[in-house]
């Protein structure tokens, strides 16, 4: 028996993952403007990570040094690990970067059309990928997988779909595109950066469905960066905060919500619509909260969500929530659940 597993068997907690991802010392610049600063944080392989933090903390330019795609005359230093690539990721020359996208690490943006391209069908995008990186090593297997992935990830009349161009869909049926792209390759991190905040409300929970089950079904890690807090809660098992450039705070996501050490993350979850029962549970319940985010004691409302009570029509990525100790929902409350 090996060590871990010997701990494991010990202590009755599954062993640990191994580190899939470890960033140290990242400093992002742009002329003598230093945006991220000294930043260090890993994640282990499997794991969901939120990263949130106020407008222009730095999280999307620490998300795009990961995936080497850093905007012309921003540069960072520091080291940037992912397993299975041997060398690091800061400073690696756009040829090496690119065989480690797609393949190791993928990236899901906000808005999808900037990834896709506009002049090709969308089959053979996602085609092309998995030919690149050898994952399918011929084009009429490739182009059969890819219809298959479109379906994955939940497009209506995938075949169809697949002789399309981007411009043929809808804002959140693109992001699935996306996502089917980010994903032809089984890549063991995906970074997202607020991928469903420029989707219509009633979409954001079904993508963000898609995102997670793919993710789960390929044992992914994934680096999720959101305002939403609700999203963190449910989707995710740690999380980093940054301000000012720097991580300030991280720690497992119940911990980090429930007791905020920093001042700056206390503020975030007092003016969030999270709430913290008794027992150190996470709820939340949108545009039913009081403004302070806090319930009056013997209120009906606190744990009683439309998901809760089993009336949610969504499926639920919530299900197999990390903190394991509770939930969170935002979706509306069921009639029966009162305020009061
Ligand atoms: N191409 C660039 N050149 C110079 N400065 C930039 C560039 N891109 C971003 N910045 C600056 O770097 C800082 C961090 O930006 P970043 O986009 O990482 O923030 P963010 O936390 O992702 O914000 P948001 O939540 O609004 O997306 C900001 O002050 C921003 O103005």
């Amino acid at each position: 028996m090996s060590t871990s597993a010997q701990t494991a068997a010990a202590t009755g907690r599954a062993p640990a993952q191994p580190d899939l991802l470890t960033v140290r010392g990242l400093d992002v610049v742009s002329g003598d403007r230093t945006l991220v600063a000294d930043v260090g944080f890993t994640i282990r392989a499997g794991e969901r990570v939120g990263l949130i933090g106020e407008s222009g903390s730095g999280k999307s330019l620490t998300a795009l040094s990961i995936v080497g795609l850093l905007p012309e005359g921003v540069r960072a230093s520091g080291s940037v690990r992912l397993a299975g690539v041997d060398h690091d990721l800061v400073g690696a020359g756009e040829a090496a970067m690119s065989r480690v996208r797609g393949k190791h690490v993928a990236m899901v943006f906000q808005e999808p059309m900037t990834a896709l391209n506009p002049t090709m069908r969308v089959g053979r995008q996602v085609a092309e990928a998995m030919l690149v990186h050898r994952t399918q090593r011929d084009r009429r297997a490739a182009a059969t997988a890819a219809v298959e992935l479109l379906d994955r990830v939940g497009l209506p009349d995938p075949q169809a779909a697949a002789r399309a161009y981007p411009h043929q869909f809808s804002g959140g049926q693109r992001q699935r595109i996306m996502l089917a792209l980010a994903l032809a390759n089984d890549p063991a991190l995906l970074v997202c950066d607020e991928p469903t905040t420029a989707l219509d409300v009633t979409v954001q929970a079904r993508v963000l469905d898609v995102i997670v089950r793919g993710v789960q079904e390929r044992d992914a890690a994934m680096l999720f960066i959101t305002h939403d807090l609700a999203v963190v809660a449910t989707v995710c098992e740690r999380v980093l905060v940054m301000y000012g450039g720097r991580i300030v705070e991280a720690g497992p996501v119940r911990e980090v919500f429930t007791r905020p050490r920093h001042r700056y993350t206390q503020g975030l979850i007092e003016a969030s619509n999270l709430d913290v029962d008794d027992r150190g549970r996470l709820a939340t319940i949108p545009g039913s909260v009081p403004a302070a985010g806090r319930f009056p004691a013997g209120c009906v409302f606190r744990n009683r969500c439309a998901h809760a009570t089993g009336a949610c029509a969504e499926r639920p990525p919530w299900t197999d929530m990390a903190t394991g100790t509770g939930y969170a929902c935002f979706h509306p409350p069921t009639s029966e659940a009162r305020h009061d």
